[in-house]
């Protein structure tokens, strides 16, 4: 039958997927429980099932909404006290082979004491404004997949996260859905009919059933806007990620390849109509092979074909011409001109030949075959993208080549075949889409941030079994199985790309051996939805903007951080533990840290794609949010601490060897200084050495001393003279000024506030940016306050720029009162930037700075991770300094 929208069948244990950290265990313990001979658990063979369609749940009643604590919060606690327990969180596909689950699960409560987010709302003019009411928007979506036969895992997993009984409880999330009410779960696919009952009898919930088409094309429309690195193309080995303009998207052709295939064309949201399809699909290959190797699942297939080779079996154009190319009508001698082919006019058995070759062959046979009738149906409808997606493709670099090469073959170039990261679960999106009021459809990319737990280099997403619970767990499980997991995630050395090469169907260039054996399992990450999050307003072209100055994909680039990170590790590793402590338990979890963080390095390394394009933004977040995840809640704080103290002491002194100096040698000092301070960086280590040099100060005045020009990038004469100008004319202050600070200690105090103090002084309102979670020693906006106010103790302008910005607490009171005029100097305010890294993607940016930003004429970014590794490049719409 043609066009049907399922899996091909499999027959393995391996391809259960998750991204959640929760689930990492359970892979292994599956195989521990498999290597100990248990088999599955038989299922209750499903009952007739009656289908229904019933509509859609309840809308979301936010009659009587009242904010819970503090409503100045971010992201503050809803209650919805009329609102029933029926709030969406779990939609599945259930196919023939896979179930695929999305779920929601909303933030954890972050209850933090920050003194100065009433008075800078307040300051900022910043209101909830246009911004969503709906609470399930701070959360994460995951993605699951369990194989259809053992679906009584699912079942458990469902039941074990309490996933079928969302609701909203008196917090205004998740709670339980009462024993008398029927929950119902959205799911498409064949499987929401046949296993209807089943779900009933065991979770007591009601499969609300979706039309399959509806959902894939959801579930496309969702990714393709929602998600920055989500289409790519694979040509030749080379993978490469094109981002999608939203107001460009339609039309295009859907390609959905399960055991049949279905060509959707998508002409909009909700708009859209199969055109066509084809019988030959992922169930063919898998059946097929099945037949001819005796492979046991399709992901075995798959491994043998890229050990391959199909030119024992495939007829190629050469066979047929002497060697020769068909040059005429654009044949290479190693065109396939007949899949099988060789096999009618050679003596041999099906034994002779081998399985590989087969795979390889039949692989090739079936993907071309699609890619060419997409090809045909897009020049059908005159489209020029065409996406693929289903688990059929599995990441897998032969079958988009293949696919790949038949589009760009037969459309001379003009068509594009693209995939997509989550391309198995178009469906379950979809599914998840079709709850009403989840407020998922007018997500911006700049709302989600995708994080890979630190489960996902060990498994390649492949799970089993019930999820991990608590921190304790997950580190247990880390000791416990860790070899094996470094086993499955040893670097394999790196090949020149190139699969099929594009000259006329080739044989792949580079054999099975350059892929990882579980390559198939694209790592797909946890989204995290933070609904505050907005584009820098003053980006002059954010659709031009790319934060990250290193290309990683560059080899020679990823090798020396490789190095740089790896090497750091350990020291890293000691403040952690130090930072909690120094107990077992922190030294049990900075063990987990590192080897979680290392299998992330050697996963990358071996595929810079593998969670999507890879930046050293994403490289040097990834290290922070390892730590976070092992419960690291800053590592530096007690370095910050002393070396905010010890830079405290000399700043009087500095200030007033400042002062004594004209206006245009205090600039350039400035300058200097802030040069000078920015070397006080943990995360670099010929920094750290340097400190064993001298004191603070010596350190400060050696380096400051050495700041000689030119520098190798020296616009300094241009800020100059924006400053100061050279004729009798002094020019207009700047209005406000955006400073990103950096580190704790003398980056901030003896460079950026000495900086910030001599704009205040001509009259610019000064906004320090710092990041909303600890990052290496970097400052944090909730510490500057604190910083601020110490430093105000030995100067006035700091000090009325502080009590006017609301930093300090006299002030504060003040601002409450709305005596805010009284001030008689320019504000100093800090805002958060909404990061936890040591660079800045001006992306996804905190709405306060967003707020911040809208009276803003300079910018000045500072730092290795902020101004040189991420916006280097970047340019704005206002004057902007990079320090
Ligand atoms: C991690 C960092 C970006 C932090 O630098 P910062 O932004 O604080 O100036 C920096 O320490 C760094 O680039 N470290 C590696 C330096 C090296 O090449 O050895
Ligand atoms: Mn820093």
């Amino acid at each position: 039958m043609a066009g049907l929208i399922d899996e091909p069948i499999l027959g393995t244990n391996d391809i259960i997927e998750t991204r959640e950290e929760a689930e990492i265990k359970d892979v292994l313990i599956d195989k521990v429980r498999e290597e100990g001979g248990q088999g599955d658990r038989e299922m209750a063979p499903p009952t007739g099932n009656s289908i229904h369609r019933s509509g859609s749940r309840p809308q979301l009643d936010l009659s009587k909404a009242a904010i819970l604590g503090n409503s100045e919060e971010r992201d503050p606690t809803i209650l919805l006290p009329n609102q029933s327990d029926d709030i969406s969180h779990l939609a599945l596909d259930i196919g023939g082979s896979l179930i695929k689950l999305v779920y929601f699960s909303r933030h954890e409560d972050r209850k933090i004491n920050d003194k100065r987010k009433n008075t800078v709302k307040e300051r900022l003019g910043i209101s909830n404004g246009n911004r969503r009411s709906y609470p399930i928007l701070g959360g994460r979506l995951h993605f699951v997949k369990f194989e259809t036969r053992k679906i009584n895992e699912c079942l458990d997993f469902i039941s074990s996260k309490q996933l079928h009984r969302g609701g909203i409880d008196s917090h205004g999330w998740l709670s339980e859905t009462p024993a008398n009410c029927s929950a119902e779960i959205k799911a498409t696919g064949g499987g929401a009919y046949k296993f209807a009952d089943l779900f009933k009898e065991k979770l007591g919930v009601s499969l609300d059933k979706e039309d399959e088409m509806d959902c894939l094309v959801a579930g496309a429309n969702f990714l393709l806007k929602a998600i920055r690195h989500e289409a790519f193309t694979h040509m030749e080995g080379h993978k490469k990620f094109v981002q999608i303009d939203h107001n460009d998207l339609f039309p295009y052709l859907l390609v959905n390849v399960g055991s049949g295939v279905s060509m959707i064309k998508v002409d909009g949201d909700g708009k859209f109509e199969r055109v066509s399809g084809t019988n030959v699909g992922g169930g063919t290959y898998w059946g097929l092979g099945r037949l001819l190797t005796k492979c046991k699942s399709f992901d075995e297939l798959l491994e043998l074909s890229q050990r391959g080779d199909n030119r024992t079996i495939d007829m190629l154009v050469g066979d047929i011409y002497g060697g020769m190319d068909y040059g005429k009508i654009g044949l290479s001698a190693s065109t396939i001109a007949s899949s099988f082919g060789k096999a009618i006019s050679e003596k041999k058995e099906l034994e002779d030949y081998r399985p590989e070759d087969i795979s390889l062959s039949l692989l090739r046979m079936i993907s071309y075959n699609i890619g060419q009738i997409s090809y045909l149906n897009a020049l059908r409808f005159g489209l020029k993208r065409i996406f693929f997606g289903g688990f059929f493709i599995r990441g897998h670099a032969y079958t988009m080549d293949t696919i790949s090469f038949a589009v760009h073959f037969w459309s001379k170039g003009e068509a594009q075949a693209m995939f997509l990261r989550h391309e198995g679960f178009l469906g379950a999106l979809g599914a998840f889409m079709s709850y009403e009021k989840h407020g998922l459809d007018d997500l911006m990319v700049h709302h989600l941030v995708e994080r890979f737990p630190m489960g996902a280099p060990y498994t390649g997403g492949k799970i089993h079994g019930p999820p991990l619970g608590d921190l304790n767990e997950k580190i247990s499980w880390m000791e416990k199985f860790v070899l094996k997991g470094t086993e499955i995630t040893a670097p394999v050395p790196m090949a020149p790309p190139g699969t099929t090469g594009l000259g006329g169907f080739e044989v792949p260039s580079s054999k099975g051996g350059t892929l990882r054996s579980d390559a198939s399992a694209l790592n797909v990450g946890v989204l995290h939805l933070v609904p505050t999050l907005e584009v820098f307003p003053l980006l002059a072209d954010p659709k031009m903007y790319e934060p990250n100055t290193i290309d990683l994909s560059d080899h020679v680039e990823l090798e020396y951080w490789f190095t740089v990170l790896s090497e750091h590790l350990p020291d890293l590793v000691d403040k952690a533990v130090a930072s909690e402590g120094g107990t077992d338990d922190a030294r049990r979890r900075g063990d987990a840290f590192a080897r979680a963080f290392s299998a992330h390095l050697a996963r990358l390394m071996e595929e810079p794609a593998a969670y999507g394009k890879l930046g050293l933004a994403n490289l040097l977040e990834l290290r922070e949010e390892c730590l976070r995840e092992f419960h690291f809640v800053d590592a530096y704080r007690s370095i910050k601490q002393r070396e905010n103290e010890a830079s405290l002491a000399v700043l009087p002194d500095l200030l007033m060897e400042l002062d004594s100096m004209t206006e245009e040698t205090r600039l350039l000092t400035l300058i200097e200084g802030v040069l000078a301070a920015n070397i006080f960086d943990w995360g670099s280590r010929a920094c750290v050495d340097l400190y064993h040099k001298g004191t603070i100060i010596e350190i400060y005045r050696m380096s400051r001393n050495k700041m000689q020009r030119p520098w190798r990038v020296d616009d300094f004469d241009v800020f100059k003279e924006r400053m100061q100008s050279s004729g009798d004319k002094k020019p207009r202050p700047h209005k406000r000024a955006l400073l990103f600070v950096d580190n704790s200690g003398a980056d901030i105090v003896l460079g950026m506030l000495p900086l910030a103090r001599e704009l205040l002084r001509r009259g610019t309102e000064v906004v320090l940016v710092a990041n909303s979670l600890p990052a290496l020693n970097d400052a944090t906006a909730m510490e500057l306050p604190d910083i601020v106010a110490e430093a105000a103790k030995h100067c006035d302008i700091l000090r009325r720029a502080a009590e006017a910005g609301g930093l300090l607490v006299d002030a504060m009171i003040n601002a409450l009162d709305g005596s805010k005029e009284n001030s008689s100097s320019v504000p100093l305010m800090v805002v958060e930037n909404g990061c936890g890294s040591p660079c800045i993607d001006l992306r996804q940016v905190s709405s306060e700075l967003a707020a911040a930003a809208k009276d803003a004429d300079l910018i000045i970014l500072e730092g290795m991770g902020r101004a040189l590794h991420t916006n280097f490049n970047a340019r704005f719409k206002c004057d902007a300094l990079k320090i």
